[in-house]
């Protein structure tokens, strides 16, 4: 129970302060009001622990209610005749989870995985256990409850990528309708958004006209170094800057959570199990067909039976995790962990991810903002009016893309995101620490952070040549698995970065606008670059593999592929090799990272992949 929705509390609460008086008992009533209507308990599915322990059997069962997994719930579910169950590893969404501004501050809690990298030697070096954060959500809505709410659908040509490498249905154009399915778009319908977005779906995606000044700064700088000001960069073209829009509505976050299980939470034929893993797909004995999956749920086993699919949407590492705890994998790792092999396929290879690097401008500033009052004066007005600060991801919503080799592509291999940090906001929230940098990298941050803003340029390498891979540290469910992230293998991954640092990100300083507002560029002094000239190719190649971030996108572990394609694990209708009635649907499909932020993606897969099962066992009743 959300204790702020608990009316028995509320009053015990609420007459504790008599003494107060009236109109401050209405204020706190309005307050805890206001804290049930946007995170409370009501608003999610029930857990229906009891209707699965009671008739344990599925048409169709659904590990992870992250991004993608709760559109395949929702679309599986629209069939009545259909008994589906959709399993999640962690709870409900938190008051911290839904209010859009402080994003970072759900990193190491409890809806966070908090996964890291394992330690290399060209990247990372700055964090204390040398391996880079890779948070992810464990709640409903899974890393689109923890996200930074931009809405991006990555470049046409992602998609006429992955056709080209034999991909059948899966061109820009073929996914593009799945996109404007997902969206309730609630920007202007000019021309062009009337081509890319549409009104109907479940996702609210926000426009807002509103520019903070540091957000029309940041556009005008970049116009200055040449790039085009866009109002989408899901639009005609993704090359320049523009604000994004953001999975955000009436002052929330617009999680998965929020769009596709809320206002389904009372469908019958649809059970969430909550902090249930599911630790195993189980097959009928001496076959390669699925029967079901094994749950853990608060250390009891719970073993579900499933009539016509397994859909699993735990993400680009738990998805891998999950098929080679089951025997789905490389023979010679599942050998290894005495693991019996039921397909020998390349599950957790290609893992890639966006890393970024950022570069620092400072201007001087006043504490006022992050001061104890201003903060709570803050989060009351949020609570009470929806206003402020809180209520949306601005002064960060925008972003550019550029291609640093060809001006004229179409194509980007950069993204820039910028994050502006108030002086003494690492008092509030930490960034740095939160990450797991160094105490030296945290504590000349600090002295930074001071008594100045600070803008953090994040250097985003969108097209990496360079892929990880993941395997299984134990074969214990509970075990992390081991992530090699191989940021840099290829150097040219490296170039990239440094070309960006000088096209575009130490140039920014140079611009008009950024003269006259004053933020200037300013290292942190880390000791492992000293001794380079700031000037030098060699400093900013310090700088990439000291304070080496991942942008949080990891994906392709579980690759699709056309027939006959070997590095592939699922085929073009998602379906695991070698196995009957598995699917995976999630950002681990990708054959390669989308050059953008990976949410709308992923959610584009989910409701692809849930028309595909429809198709199948609605129009030809067929065993797969
Ligand atoms: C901090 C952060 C910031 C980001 N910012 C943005 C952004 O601004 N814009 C953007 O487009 N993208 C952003 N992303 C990336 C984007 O959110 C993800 O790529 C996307 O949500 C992935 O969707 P998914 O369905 O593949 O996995 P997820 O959404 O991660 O869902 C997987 C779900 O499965 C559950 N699960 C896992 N294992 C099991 C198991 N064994 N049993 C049961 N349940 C299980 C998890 O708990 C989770 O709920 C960000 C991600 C993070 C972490």
């Amino acid at each position: 129970m959300f204790w702020a929705c608990d009316p028995a509390l509320t009053t015990t609460i609420v007459n504790s302060y008599q003494v107060a008086g009236p109109v401050f008992q209405q204020a706190l009533t309005t307050f805890l009001a206001a804290q049930c209507a946007i995170a409370g308990d009501h608003l999610w599915p029930a857990d229906a622990t009891d209707k699965v322990l009671e008739d344990p059997n599925y048409d169709f069962i659904v590990v992870g209610a992250g991004s993608a997994g709760s559109a395949v719930a929702n679309r599986l579910s629209e069939i009545s005749d259909w008994k589906v169950l959709l399993v999640e590893a962690g709870g409900n969404p938190t008051l911290a989870t839904e209010i859009p501004q402080p994003y970072y501050s759900n990193m190491g809690t409890s809806e966070d995985w908090a996964y890291h990298t394992e330690p290399q030697e060209g990247a990372c070096r700055a964090y204390k256990n040398k391996g880079c954060a890779w948070p992810r959500g464990k709640v409903l809505g899974g890393s689109s409850s923890i996200n930074l709410m931009f809405y991006v659908r990555g470049n046409k040509a992602d998609y006429d990528e992955w056709a080209a490498d034999g991909n059948e249905g899966w061109s820009f154009e073929d996914v593009l309708p799945y996109f404007k399915k997902s969206e309730s778009f609630m920007g202007k319908f000019d021309a062009e958004a009337t081509k890319y977005h549409s009104k109907g779906g479940y996702l609210s995606v926000a426009s807002d006209d509103n520019m903070h000044e540091i957000e029309d700064l940041i556009i005008k700088a970049a116009v200055e170094l040449g790039l085009k000001n866009l109002t989408d960069c899901n639009g005609d073209s993704q090359i320049g800057v523009m604000k994004s829009f953001t999975t955000t509505k009436g002052g929330t976050r617009f999680s998965t959570a929020r769009a596709f299980l809320s206002p389904i939470k009372d469908r019958k034929n649809l059970h969430v199990i909550k902090n249930a893993i599911a630790t195993k797909i189980v097959f009928k004995p001496g076959t390669n067909i699925v029967s079901g999956v094994l749950l853990n749920k608060g250390g009891r086993d719970i073993a579900v039976n499933v009539r016509k699919e397994v859909v699993v949407s735990a993400g680009a590492i738990n998805s891998p995790q999950l098929l080679l705890l089951s025997g789905i994998g490389p023979r010679k790792h599942l050998e290894d962990l005495n693991i019996e092999v039921k397909a020998d396929l390349p599950v957790g290879e290609n893992l890639q991810d966006h890393l970024f690097v950022p570069v620092f401008y400072t201007k001087p500033g006043d504490k006022k903002a992050t001061t104890l009052p201003n903060i709570i004066s803050t989060f009351i007005e949020y609570f009470l009016h929806n206003t402020g600060d809180l209520i949306d991801t601005s002064p960060h919503r925008v972003i550019a893309f550029e291609n640093t080799t060809d001006p004229n592509s179409p194509a980007s291999d950069m993204q820039y995101h910028y994050l502006i940090f108030p002086p003494s906001s690492y008092n509030l929230l930490d960034m740095f620490r939160k990450h797991g940098l160094s105490e030296e990298v945290h504590d000349k941050f600090r002295k930074m952070n001071e008594n100045k803003y600070t803008m953090l340029v994040y250097n985003t390498l969108l097209k990496p040549k360079s892929a990880g891979r993941l395997l299984l540290k134990t074969k214990n469910p509970f075990d992390k698995p081991l992530l090699y992230a191989d940021y840099y293998k290829d150097i040219e991954d490296l170039y990239t970065v440094i070309r960006a640092f000088k096209q575009h990100s130490l140039r920014l300083g140079e611009t008009k606008a950024f003269k006259e507002s004053g933020f200037k560029l300013e290292w942190i002094e880390l000791d492992a670059c000293k001794r380079f000239d700031k000037n030098s190719d060699e400093f900013l190649e310090c700088i990439a593999r000291e304070i080496t971030f991942s942008l949080y996108h990891p994906t392709s572990t579980v690759k699709m592929g056309a027939d006959g394609d070997p590095t592939s694990v699922v085929d073009t209708k998602l379906r695991v090799r070698n196995v009957t009635g598995l699917r995976v649907m999630d950002a681990s499909i990708m054959p390669s990272v989308i050059r953008g932020n990976t949410n709308a993606p992923s959610i584009m897969i989910g409701e692809k992949g849930a028309d595909m099962i429809k198709k199948h066992w609605l129009h030809t009743h067929t065993e797969l």
